[in-house]
């Protein structure tokens, strides 16, 4: 099969979606992969590592969609390189369809075989969300304790406290991947921390896990009110896989946090969780300030510590991106469960039932879909 792999075009987005060894990887199975001159240079990854395991390296992100059977990436495609789409063309990166309704529009009117990253799904588990959200929620507590400084816009107090002053307040609401990385990192930093999930046999291992240093609640209203307004800096969380992210906290409950307190929504790529949360922020201009509280909500956090994070996704992306293209995407789909939960787009139609309700298209599973197919058609 012919791969390509575009440079990430989104605003400081400087992962790559295969190194080196990934290439070396690919090759391994006869495939071809064309890399997109400078496309791994953001993780420091040069074009000449690149040819040496391998890979030709292309001029133009036009030649590289246009030419490749299965397109890998790293985030969504931005509406500039919609005009690549076409029947049949494999994509697979990140996708997070419930918050980009027009991506999902331009994903079935063209045919394209759109499988996500994000859920891939082995044993409830979603093996290639996990590293990024290791990422993130580690980051999202620098990236707060940052902003809770007074020249970043803060209320000026740093999270560790020091002998004789209160340490600050740190609230995550969600604790799986993401929730537990934040807390590790939050109570490494020496914060009181509290942490909020639906689930409390979830809370019972975070429990367990942190045992003291970390106080578990369980997720209602009441207690996110009470954990929110009390916080110098609150973390969301919270996933519902394939799903519009919930809005749990509320523009009441930010009104009554304390002027300067920060809200990192790391759930922002599938919608958000806070309610005064209504855009997505960049790296280039992360945060604005509604109500007095610092609001940070970039949705490819990860994008930059690029060198850390590409090797970390790829780590567990590579082996499906080589099932895919040995076997095709339709005996991919069939023989491995987990590429099959991967999958949201097909032959025009939205195949993971979650984005289907939350965008108000008809859900259609792929088996059926790849039952009807013609054989020419895919
Ligand atoms: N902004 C960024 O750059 C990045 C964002 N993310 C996003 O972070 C979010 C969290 O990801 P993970 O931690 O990997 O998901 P996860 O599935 O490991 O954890 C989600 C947790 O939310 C809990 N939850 C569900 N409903 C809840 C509620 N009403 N109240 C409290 N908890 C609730 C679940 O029980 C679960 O423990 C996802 O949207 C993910 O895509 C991940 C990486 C990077
Ligand atoms: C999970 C995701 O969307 C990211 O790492 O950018």
């Amino acid at each position: 099969m012919i791969i390509g792999i575009p440079k990430e075009i989104k605003n400081n987005e400087n992962r790559v979606a295969i190194t080196p060894s990934g290439v070396s990887y690919l090759k391994s199975g006869g495939h071809e992969v064309l890399v997109e001159q400078n496309a791994g240079v953001g993780s420091g990854f040069t074009d000449e590592e690149y040819v040496v395991a391998g890979a030709k390296i292309i001029e133009s992100a036009a030649q590289v969609w246009n030419t490749a059977e299965m397109i890998i990436k790293v985030k969504e495609p931005l509406a500039s390189e919609y005009q690549y789409f076409r029947k049949g063309l494999i994509l697979f990166t990140y996708l997070h369809l419930a918050a980009e309704r027009e991506l999902a529009k331009a994903l079935t009117e063209n045919g394209v075989i759109g499988i996500a990253y994000e859920t891939i799904e082995v044993n409830g588990k979603l093996p290639l969300l996990t590293p990024m959200s290791e990422v993130a929620g580690r980051m999202a507590v620098q990236i707060g304790a940052q902003f809770l400084e007074k020249p970043h816009g803060g209320k000026g107090i740093l999270l560790a406290g020091v002998p004789g002053v209160k340490k600050g307040n740190v609230t995550i609401i969600g604790g799986g991947i993401v929730g537990a990385n934040a807390a590790k990192i939050a109570i490494g930093l020496g914060a009181n921390v509290t942490l909020l999930d639906l689930n409390p046999e979830r809370l019972r291992e975070l429990d367990n896990q942190f045992g003291a240093s970390l106080s578990t609640v369980i997720s209602n209203p009441a207690n996110i009110e009470e954990a929110v307004i009390n916080a110098d800096l609150v973390i969301g969380a919270v996933l519902i896989p394939g799903a519009k992210a919930p809005k749990l906290v509320t523009e009441d409950m930010v009104k009554k946090m304390a002027p300067g307190s920060v809200i990192v929504d790391v759930a922002i790529d599938q919608g958000g969780i806070f309610e005064t949360v209504d855009h997505i922020t960049t790296h280039d201009n992360p945060t604005y300030v509604k109500h007095g509280v610092v609001h940070y909500a970039v949705a490819n956090m990860p994008g930059a510590v690029p060198r850390t994070s590409t090797i970390a996704l790829t780590n567990v992306t590579m082996p499906y991106a080589l099932q895919i293209a040995n076997q095709g995407a339709v005996a991919a789909i069939e023989s491995n469960y987990a590429i099959k939960q991967g999958v949201n787009t097909f032959a025009g139609k939205i195949t993971y039932a979650p984005v289907a309700k939350d965008l108000g298209y008809d859900y259609k599973p792929v088996q059926e879909l790849i039952n009807n197919l013609s054989t020419t058609t895919v």
